[in-house]
């Protein structure tokens, strides 16, 4: 089972490979490397730090399933993994999360009657889902929450922002930056996704002090040892 792993920077990149013995590296065409671990069960996790945001979170999952599948050896999975806001009181600091539906939540326009988002001006997507029966395995294994998670640009910094957000999506259990933008370059690759991340911060005002970091990677780093029996799959039918 080879997993592609994304993270935003090599913090949360290293706090994945921490989960198996002393990764390889490997570059990858352009300068980035993956950095490889096997953990056990037959699952290879190759992880990327593709950088903050949905753009280089796209531009880099995009680059990485190219080259695995001109390499002859393409990914079963893609994971986008890293620290994320959480909504009170459902996503508490320290959870993890998993995304049954990875969402973007400000890709669209602002109009006199608020936000629309993009399906609603007639064009694009704004949500995809995580192969149901592997959300159920990840949460069992790694007692995650499930949940939406979504993906913006721009860092929520006030309470009546994150009341707005929970209003248009009432499953959102966290915040990120990239799950979308690793889920666009999953999807036209024909791969499955999915999303898994661990709460360092409340969704809100800024409150830096607050943050548990630390913690979170911690927690990240915990998830993907508890994975792999996960995506011991039986049979391809659970990726559906
Ligand atoms: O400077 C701030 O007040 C601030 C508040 C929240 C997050 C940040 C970041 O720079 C984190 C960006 C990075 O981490 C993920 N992340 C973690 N918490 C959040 C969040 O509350 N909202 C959005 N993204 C978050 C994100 O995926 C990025 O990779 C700074």
């Amino acid at each position: 089972m080879r997993v592609l792993v994304v993270t935003a920077v090599p913090a949360e990149r290293d706090a994945v490979t921490a989960a198996g013995p002393l990764p390889v590296q490997l570059p990858l065409p352009g300068g980035a490397e993956l950095h490889r671990v096997h953990p056990d069960g037959g699952v290879v996790f190759d992880v990327l730090a593709a950088g903050v945001g949905p753009a280089a979170a796209a531009a880099g999952t995009a680059g990485a399933l190219t080259a695995a599948a001109l390499g002859g050896a393409p990914y079963d999975l893609v994971v986008s993994a890293g620290i994320a806001g959480g909504f009170a009181p459902g996503a508490p600091l320290g959870s993890l999360v998993v995304s049954d539906e990875i969402t973007a939540a400000d890709l669209g326009a602002q109009t006199p009657d608020g936000f629309v988002p993009v399906t609603e001006l007639g064009f694009g997507t704004v949500a995809h889902r995580a192969p149901e029966e592997l959300v159920r395995r990840v949460v069992r294994a790694t007692g995650a929450l499930r949940g939406v998670v979504l993906t913006v640009s721009t860092i929520t910094g006030s309470a009546e922002r994150a009341v707005e957000l929970v209003a248009r999506h009432p499953g959102a259990l966290a915040e990120a930056m990239e799950g979308f933008g690793v889920a666009e370059a999953a999807v036209a690759h024909g791969v499955p996704v999915l999303e898994l991340r661990a709460v360092s911060n409340a969704v809100g005002p800024r409150d830096r002090a607050a943050w548990r970091i630390g913690e979170a990677l911690a927690a990240l780093t915990d998830a993907f040892r508890a994975l792999p029996p996960a995506l011991t799959l039986p049979s391809p039918e659970v990726l559906r």
